[in-house]
């Protein structure tokens, strides 16, 4: 009988005099907050979810992909009470199915979803100072906990998912830790000591100034670890990995909207950062080596030397990824460590290693002694006294000179891993044989050259040369002995 607008306007002013009488005040957190995802919805559905478990009802059960726990979670329109310092509040979710949607720039989730909260008026100062941020400090908590932490790709482009992510993710489950990663075990302290520094150091950080974050820069041939430090990293603090794929990235600012879709406590990775954009001065470097590398992206990146080039600003360039890392947008979101690898140092350009830039340089070297000792344990899980004196002291005389990665290592060892006196033994040939024939050809740096198969590509070779030349540039300064070493050897044959 009414118009539809005079029962709308009754309804609006019913629901103002009921509010106006009642002593409960209602919160809604939406999942999706106009154009993003709501940080805060994830975190009351985790946060929930350790309560609910206990004192639901009627739950939804989930189980994400490759995930090896079991989230609780409210069923639709269902709701549970929760207490906090004695106050008590309601949550209750809602469902609802969006109304069919004229024009979305993207696609959005069929299902409107959020939490309802439900507190007494009085408590509403209380519930607000602090309720939130407890919340989201234990769903942060619950998340690291669980152990589901997650492996993101940039892999699908620049696209964005229903829930406007760039990011796609897996759960992330490398088993590698500071315990298995065969290194130096001082450098080892170290790394750990200064991870243990910047996880607890929010205080010093703010109060020196500096944003939130880190830089590593780990180096060295391929097979030292330098992606099981990552992962080794990751274990340790309980951070997410944001696996940046640089190749996918078109420009500057599609970089930028991928930084600011990653969450704090992360570790965000820039693998092989001199194969996936050339960060080196272009003019300089056009000869062999950029016609080898592995991306030719000549027509796309720009010149690295600072400013976009002219192919309609579809570039992504050094300064746009230093200002990633580095400039006032690395900041948004805070507790990030970015490491970048790469196998050739000396193709980064200087303005990336500048000090400050990277915080750490990490050498990821050939195997040592205190490395072996570290795999034999992994491996074979032999001590230092189960293994034959002599068959050790052999061992730590000749392994820094046969140059093995810890990855040859491994398969030498996971080979005979049923035979373990075998397996020590055959290591120590390989070791010898290789140690020895190093010493013999004294000038050829790279054990892969005269390694196991004679069959390397021309690829390979090109890269081995190259891996050479650098070797040799970075040892100048730290290895006058090694070369002393070498030259008598080459007098002596
Ligand atoms: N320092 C190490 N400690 C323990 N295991 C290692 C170490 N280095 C290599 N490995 C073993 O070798 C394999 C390859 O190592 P990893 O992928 O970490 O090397 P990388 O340095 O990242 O190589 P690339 O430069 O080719 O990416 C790993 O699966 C791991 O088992
Ligand atoms: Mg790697």
């Amino acid at each position: 009988i009414f118009p539809p607008e005079l029962r709308f306007a009754f309804l609006k002013f019913f629901n103002r005099i009921f509010h106006l009488f009642s002593s409960y005040c209602y919160f809604d957190i939406t999942e999706i907050d106009g154009v993003n995802t709501n940080e805060l919805y994830n975190a009351v559905q985790l946060y929930l979810s350790s309560s609910v478990s206990i004192a639901g009802n009627r739950l939804s059960l989930t189980r994400a992909v490759n995930s090896s726990s079991i989230t609780f979670g409210l069923s639709n329109n269902d709701s549970i009470v929760d207490t906090f310092n004695n106050v008590t509040v309601l949550w209750e979710h809602v469902v609802t199915q969006r109304q069919t949607q004229t024009f979305a720039w993207r696609p959005l989730p069929e299902e409107k979803r959020g939490f309802t909260l439900c507190i007494k008026k009085r408590d509403k100062a209380l519930i607000l100072s602090s309720y939130l941020d407890y919340i989201m400090e234990r769903a942060n908590e619950i998340r690291r906990k669980n152990q589901d932490r997650l492996l993101y790709t940039n892999s699908r482009g620049g696209s964005l998912d229903s829930r406007g992510h760039p990011w796609e993710s897996v759960p992330f489950k490398h088993p590698s830790t500071f315990e298995t990663l065969a290194m130096d075990p001082v450098k080892k302290q170290q790394i750990m000591d200064d991870l243990k520094d910047f996880a607890e150091g929010q205080m010093f950080y703010q109060k020196t100034g500096r944003a939130w974050k880190r830089g590593y820069l780990l180096y060295g041939p391929p097979g030292t670890g330098k992606s099981s430090m990552i992962a080794a990293m990751a274990n340790h603090l309980g951070y997410d990995i944001y696996d940046l794929e640089l190749t996918e990235v078109h420009s500057n600012s599609e970089l930028r909207k991928l930084l600011m879709k990653t969450s704090s406590k992360s570790i965000i990775v820039i693998e092989d950062i001199d194969c996936s954009i050339n960060l080196t001065n272009r003019k300089k470097n056009s000869n062999a080596t950029t016609q080898r590398s592995y991306y030719d992206m000549e027509t796309r990146l720009g010149t690295g030397s600072g400013e976009e080039s002219g192919n309609g600003g579809n570039t992504i360039t050094l300064s746009g990824l230093l200002n990633f890392t580095d400039g006032l947008w690395s900041c948004c979101g805070s507790e990030r460590i970015f490491v970048f690898t790469t196998n050739h140092i000396d193709k980064l350009d200087p303005a990336l290693l500048r000090s400050g830039r990277m915080d750490m340089h990490i050498h990821m070297s050939y195997c040592d002694f205190p490395s072996l000792k570290i795999l034999l344990k992994n491996y074979l899980g032999y001590e230092e006294e189960d293994v034959d004196d002599d068959v050790l002291k052999e061992m730590e005389r000749v392994v820094e000179k046969a140059e093995m990665t810890p990855a040859d290592v491994s398969e030498a060892l996971i080979k005979n891993r049923r035979d373990k006196d075998r397996a020590v033994r055959e290591l120590l040939e390989d070791v010898k044989s290789r140690g020895d024939g190093n010493v013999k050809d004294g000038n050829v740096k790279d054990g892969k050259l005269r390694g196991q198969s004679g069959n390397l590509t021309e690829l390979e070779i090109l890269e081995e040369e190259e891996k050479r030349a650098i070797d040799s540039q970075n040892e100048e300064e730290d290895s006058d002995e090694e070369e002393i070493e070498v030259e008598d050897n080459i007098c002596k044959d």
